[in-house]
């Protein structure tokens, strides 16, 4: 029989670079369980909870909640995980919080979508979010069996208030000043792995690929 380990990947990009949508398919493929921080504090802003009425003005304005909030609430629930091999989407988004992860789990590998600025804003400002699953839609790329509607649960689908042009421009200035650096801590670990592209559907086959080999050398070497 075939042991299998845990397996722990993070996914990286801009806003909008398609992270949701690609962690879609790996779940749905490799069976991983998905793990969105963006999606964790919008279901806090949503419940009206403490955290997430002091952390929305902040997420409104284009700018990062702060360290220690984000490191506390991933890190409690990767610990709610338990054998279960995960992919984290949305954290860690700073120097800080890659070493608060390292200190706690070894990561086996790092997915970054590379993908241009100019292709992202147009996509986030008709982008519709599913809020309690994170299902994401857009208008040209796969809109919604019916317009406004979650095809799940025909719940309605919102437009978020941080995918206005103003705040977007403001979130990728987030992420060249303070997530690129990541990328590089990743580069130095040996575990980054760059998929370059402006199409989602033109980068998911080299993704997939690339997990099918990773995970049956990952089974190997526990066999
Ligand atoms: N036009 C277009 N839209 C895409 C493509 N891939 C994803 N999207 C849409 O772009 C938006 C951002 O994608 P999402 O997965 O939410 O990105 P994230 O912010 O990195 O998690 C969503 O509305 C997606 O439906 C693509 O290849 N082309
Ligand atoms: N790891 C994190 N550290 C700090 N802020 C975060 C983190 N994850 C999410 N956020 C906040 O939530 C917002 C939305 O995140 P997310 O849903 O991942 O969107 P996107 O990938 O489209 O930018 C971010 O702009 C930021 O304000």
């Amino acid at each position: 029989m075939v042991l299998q380990r845990i397996f722990r990947a993070v996914i990286m990009g801009p806003p909008g670079s398609g992270k949701g949508t690609v962690s879609a398919r790996i779940t749905k493929t490799f069976g991983l369980k998905h793990i969105s921080s963006g999606d964790i504090l919008r279901a806090n802003i949503n419940a009206k909870t403490e955290l997430g009425l002091l952390m929305k003005s902040c997420i409104d304005q284009g700018q990062l909640v702060p360290d220690d909030v984000m490191c506390r609430l991933i890190l409690s629930d990767l610990r709610a995980m338990g054998q279960n091999s995960w992919l984290l989407d949305g954290f860690p988004r700073t120097a800080f919080q890659a070493e608060a992860l390292d200190d706690a789990y070894s990561v086996d590998t790092v997915i970054n979508l590379n993908v241009p600025f100019h292709t992202i804003k147009q996509r986030l400002t008709s982008r519709w979010t599913h809020l309690s699953s994170g299902r994401v839609y857009n208008i040209d790329f796969n809109p919604p069996k019916v317009l406004g509607l979650d095809d799940v649960t025909g719940e309605p689908l919102v437009q978020r208030d941080d995918d206005t042009p103003e705040t977007v421009t403001r979130r990728l200035k987030a992420y060249e000043t303070q997530t690129e650096p990541v990328l590089e801590y990743y580069r130095s670990k040996g575990v980054l792995q760059i998929f370059s592209g402006t199409e989602t559907n033109k980068i998911w086959p080299h993704v997939e690929a690339f997990l099918h080999r990773k995970l049956s050398s990952v089974k190997q070497q526990v066999a």
